[in-house]
């Protein structure tokens, strides 16, 4: 399991960031979405990625931006992904991809196997997909609850592209999570935070040590 990759995402401090690349993650999310508790500014996220070691990739997360969202935070930010967490069409996700030249993740919500099939739609026009929970109706944010969803839909699953498992992810279940899953890569949020929005370095590090 120590070759799983790892995102951690919603960091917002100076803090946040050390505590994840000391860690070891692969991937760093920054959270632009105005009622999150993770919520960050261009000028904010811009300064935090700037200290990112290289190697270690900064991803933007979005949900649903115009492109005046878009042309302000690659304006400035040394963004090496575009996460998209909001319901983005195929042919939006495609338009983005092509307009600001990075690689794209497509967040796609799993609560059951009809869900499945919008896996492969968005494998056609995205480069990863974030395979998460879907958020229970009526939730405040469409993402970064700490719901798992069952992972028995996807045990022995191969797609074309590169995916990660999100959703409810904790140090306590991130390994039984890969095991049954199979998958190569993992996005946690909640999981290593103390109180919303709030990342824990004693988390971040339990997370990290329950894949090796
Ligand atoms: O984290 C947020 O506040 C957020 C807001 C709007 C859209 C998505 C958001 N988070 C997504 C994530 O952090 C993760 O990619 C994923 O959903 C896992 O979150 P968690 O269940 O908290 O580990």
């Amino acid at each position: 399991m120590s070759d799983v990759q790892v995102k951690i995402c919603g960091l917002s401090t100076p803090d946040h960031v050390r505590w994840a690349v000391d860690a070891g993650a692969r991937y760093l999310g920054f959270v632009f979405f105005a009622k999150s508790p993770r919520n960050v500014s261009v000028a904010q996220a811009t300064a935090l990625a700037r200290e990112v070691p290289p190697g270690v990739a900064k991803v933007a997360l979005v949900v649903d931006p115009d492109d005046a969202l878009l042309d302000g935070i690659t304006a400035t930010m040394p963004v090496d992904m575009l996460q998209l967490h909001g319901a983005e069409s195929p042919e939006r996700v495609a338009e983005i991809r092509a307009r600001y030249g990075l690689p794209v993740m497509k967040a796609v919500g799993i609560a059951g196997a009809a869900d499945l099939a919008k896996v492969e739609a968005y494998e056609m026009v995205a480069d990863q997909i974030l395979v998460d929970a879907k958020p229970p109706k009526g939730a405040d944010l469409p993402g970064g609850m700490g719901v798992p969803f069952d992972w028995q839909l996807i045990a022995g699953r191969h797609w074309q592209r590169p995916w990660m498992l999100a959703g409810g992810l904790t140090p306590k279940n991130v390994g039984l999570a890969v095991r049954l899953t199979g998958a190569r890569q993992v996005d946690v949020s909640s999981g290593v935070e103390s109180a919303p929005g709030v990342k824990d370095e004693g988390l971040i590090r339990a997370f990290m040590e329950a894949l090796r």
